[in-house]
């Protein structure tokens, strides 16, 4: 990977966009499949794997719990020999980095081993919420340290059973329950206590345990095991998002190959947003197509099931031809960053009138003056903010690398793009 500079000019695009992209492998995808390997006794290969800073977390949580691990990052596989964490008796450590899928994940799996684990990481993923996970794990028998935040140190068996978590602050905690589910003793029923955020993802995690031989009905999982198993990983639907965008910021036709109309990701329902805003969208079996030919309306949208893709929607928002509401996010304030905030305050310092509220903000149409915009550690930031320089003249990314954390290659394919 070049090494990228601290702050990163974005060059606009000279004429309408033509083109097919392949983003790199889900992240999410790849840190459920990376898990679900790492329990499943025997030998997994994955194929499409994302390497980057938050699976690369999970590849060390998972060898930290016992998994052995072989990772070709030039062939994008990684071949998986898993154990049964029951078995487990020694201390351990996880660094989990700055990922919320390998720290919510990776708590539970932890539970269940009867030696302790204490998972930690960043600055940052100490001060993101952990308190559903942390109670529902001693509800159901493990010895928890901490309340509300990492680090946290784990330890069980888990007996399993009904219980209770919350679901308005991230599903990341319903996940990670989901799929330590199988291995507790009385295997686990879960009760949410409050309306699911990001659903999809949900979705996703009964779709790859089931792949790996487990099924889950409803949200319920009966006691068995996981299937050692050769899993494909389709390219990741928010990293899609910014070409996407960038086809909508400037005009013309961006093909995302591998995203077809069987994915597992709810992400790509960025798409039908677009729709909705006047872009043409068409999909197949292996790809999805977006044109756009003429200016975007803004739209009102509730992205409660989308939200890593809200950053991109600001950005496209800019240059509609009508103002853009979007509603029901209120919990992204608790992700990398405080993105309702982030993104308004840099689109303002752009000279644009953008307004947060509660659960959202609203985008009114106008252009961007040249501004270097700060991306506060978060990764979307500077790949959603990076769209503006492909119109408007004079913008720049500061901290260009914090990329790193889902698709390290982001500014080499953007920059590709011309
Ligand atoms: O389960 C997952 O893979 C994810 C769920 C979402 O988080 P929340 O459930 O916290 O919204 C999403 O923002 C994150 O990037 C990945
Ligand atoms: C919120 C994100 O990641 P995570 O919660 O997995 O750290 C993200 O990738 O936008």
């Amino acid at each position: 990977m070049p090494e990228l500079p601290q702050v990163l000019p974005i060059t606009p695009l000279t004429a309408p966009l033509d083109t097919s992209v392949r983003p790199p492998g889900s992240k999410s995808i790849t840190n459920r499949a990376l898990l679900c390997a790492a329990l499943a006794p025997g030998t997994s290969t994955l194929t499409g794997v994302l390497f980057a800073d938050d699976t690369l977390a999970m590849l060390g949580a998972i060898s930290a719990l016992g998994a052995t691990v072989a990772a070709d990052p030039e062939a994008a596989t990684v071949t998986v020999t898993g154990v049964d964490p029951r078995l487990g008796t020694t201390d351990a450590a996880v660094d989990a980095r700055y990922s919320g899928t390998t720290s919510r994940f990776i708590l539970p799996a932890a539970a269940l081993r009867p030696g302790r684990t204490v998972v930690d990481g960043s600055e940052q993923l100490r001060s993101r919420p952990f308190g559903p996970v942390l109670s529902a794990l001693r509800d159901v028998g493990a010895s928890v340290s901490s309340d509300s935040f990492l680090p946290a140190t784990v330890q069980g068996p888990l007996r399993g059973g009904p219980v209770r978590v919350s679901g308005h602050i991230s599903s990341q905690f319903l996940s990670g329950l989901l799929m330590a589910g199988p291995l507790m003793t009385d295997g686990l029923d879960v009760e949410l206590t409050s309306a699911l955020v990001s659903v999809p993802y949900v979705e996703m995690t009964k779709a790859v345990m089931a792949a790996f031989g487990v099924p889950v009905e409803g949200l319920t999982v009966t006691p068995g095991s996981y299937r050692p198993t050769d899993y494909a990983i389709e390219p990741d639907a928010s990293a899609a998002s910014y070409f996407l965008g960038a086809a909508a910021v400037t005009g013309g036709r961006v093909t995302i190959d591998g995203l077809g109309t069987g994915s597992l990701q709810g992400d790509v329902g960025f798409a039908d947003v677009l729709e909705q805003m006047g872009a043409q969208v068409s999909r197949t079996s292996d790809s999805l197509t977006v044109r756009i030919s003429g200016p975007l309306r803004g739209v009102d949208v509730d992205m409660s099931d989308i939200s890593d893709t809200a950053q991109t929607l600001a950005a496209v928002a800019v240059y509609a031809s009508s103002p853009t509401r979007v509603r029901g996010i209120g919990f992204i304030r608790r992700k990398e960053t405080d993105r309702l905030a982030a993104v308004v305050t840099e689109l303002r310092r752009a000279g644009i009138d953008a307004t947060e509220d509660e659960d959202g903000f609203t985008i009114r149409p106008g252009a961007p003056r040249p501004t270097r915009i700060a991306t506060y550690d978060d990764h979307r930031m500077a790949m959603s903010m990076s769209l503006l320089g492909l119109r408007s003249p004079g913008i720049e990314i500061a901290d260009p690398g914090c990329v790193a954390k889902t698709y390290p290659a982001y500014f080499t394919d953007l920059a590709a793009l011309s």
